[in-house]
């Protein structure tokens, strides 16, 4: 049977690349997508523990070693009706390459609700040059999401009502950042914090975190949950000892201690860590396959980017594989991006809101500038009908300074 004419969907006629920030720009500290990317004196960048904090010229600053390297990737679609959609990630100048000069083949001419098969597309001719993640995974999954906004635009439908509807009707948020404490007054049921010390400081190091792990407890009491972001600083004997001196102070989670693909070495902490607290990771990983992975390893809680996993189409796919084995998936930080899917899946009881405001004492929005109408959980919580707008809800903050250095 043919389609209705009023449901005869529109082609996409243009695909368009911008970038902001990153290392190929005039201005740092822009924010946005690259949300690393901050000015100084920020809670985000004060000696953070990471892989290079083994180099003391590198240990006081993510930015020294170019963590905001990137900058901002903004990926535009236009369809025949005119209807527009876009969405943003960490990809930047690289990304803008690769949308205007290989995956725009893929895009234009397609119908608007052609997205999975876009998808698949760019995921296999990419696989040459991808290694299944960092920044062309980034970069398709910020075309992806620019697709599902452009669908649920020219639907005049949220994201999330596309994904077969919301399970409940807020999301509950627990927050990331220096300040817990500040964190517990705001409403949300939990506190992030980043380690800031790791093997090369050995068990000073470790009696260092847990003493702030200690000040926080005293200060926000028994019930409030805390966990550890170790941003695949460690060890296996060191995120073990450091699990062991965390327990007495009812630590729920440690997270990310390896990089993505020491698999191994998550399924080890497992076994070695004390029984009821939770292992947790994934943003940094960007194939489905990598989530099947740290699964099998028993990681508690799977925590892709939705923005460097593949799109909502891939995070769709890992909640499934979470959910086949009774485990969470909490998506990374990541905005509108992730609440509009976490509210449709019911192994997501809570979800994850970055603060980046300077000292984590304020609700800035995670994305700020570039999106405009990005919501923020008001009291730890957001509801559903803060999403019930078109596609992902928000608009492209054109005041930006957007460049697009490729054309097709
Ligand atoms: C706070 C962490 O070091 C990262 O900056 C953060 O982006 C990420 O790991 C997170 O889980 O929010
Ligand atoms: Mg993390």
């Amino acid at each position: 049977m043919a389609l209705a004419p009023s449901l005869k969907l529109p082609t996409i006629t243009h695909i368009r690349a911008y970038s902001m920030g990153g290392a190929a720009a005039k201005v740092h500290g822009q924010g946005g997508g690259d949300y690393h990317d901050q000015g100084k004196d920020h809670w985000i960048d004060d000696h953070i523990a990471t892989p290079m904090s083994k180099y003391e010229e590198y240990k006081q600053s993510r930015q020294s070693f170019g963590i905001n390297v990137l900058g901002t990737l903004v990926v535009e679609v236009e369809a025949s009706d005119g209807t527009t959609g876009f969405a943003i990630s960490t990809a930047g100048n690289p990304g803008c390459f690769i949308v205007e000069h290989h995956l725009s083949r893929f895009v234009e001419g397609k119908r608007v609700d052609q997205i999975k098969l876009i998808h698949d597309q760019m995921l296999n001719s990419t696989l040459f040059y991808s290694g299944g993640g960092g920044v062309v995974i980034n970069t398709i999954s910020c075309v992806d999401l620019a697709l599902w906004d452009l669908y649920g635009k020219v639907l005049n439908l949220p994201v999330y009502k596309l994904l077969g509807g919301a399970v409940r009707d807020t999301i509950h948020f627990y927050a990331t950042g220096a300040r817990p404490d500040l964190a517990q007054k705001m409403g949300f049921i939990g506190g992030k914090m980043p380690t800031h010390w790791g093997p090369a400081d050995d068990d000073e190091g470790i009696e260092k975190d847990i003493a702030m792990l200690a000040d926080m407890r005293e200060k926000v009491g028994d019930k409030f949950w805390l966990m550890f972001d170790c941003w695949m600083s460690q060890t296996v004997n060191y995120a073990t000892k450091l699990a062991h001196a965390a327990a007495p102070y009812k630590l729920k989670w440690i997270e990310e201690c390896f990089p993505p693909n020491q698999i191994e070495s998550y399924r080890q902490l497992k076994k070695n860590m004390p029984a009821g607290m939770l292992m947790t990771t994934g943003e940094h990983t960007g194939t489905i396959e990598g989530f099947k992975e740290l699964s099998d390893a028993g990681v508690d809680i799977l925590q892709p980017d939705v923005g460097w996993c593949g799109g909502v189409t891939s995070l769709c796919e890992i909640a499934a594989i979470a959910k086949s084995r009774g485990q969470l998936v909490v998506p990374h930080g990541s905005s509108v991006y992730s609440h509009h899917a976490v509210i449709t899946f019911t192994n997501t009881p809570f979800s994850e809101f970055l603060m980046t405001s300077p000292h984590a004492d304020s609700l800035r929005p995670q994305f700020d500038p570039v999106l405009v109408g990005e919501p923020v959980p008001e009291g730890g919580i957001m509801t559903a009908e803060q999403l019930d707008k078109p596609g992902f809800g928000v608009e492209l903050n054109r005041d930006c300074p957007l460049e697009r250095p490729f054309q097709h």
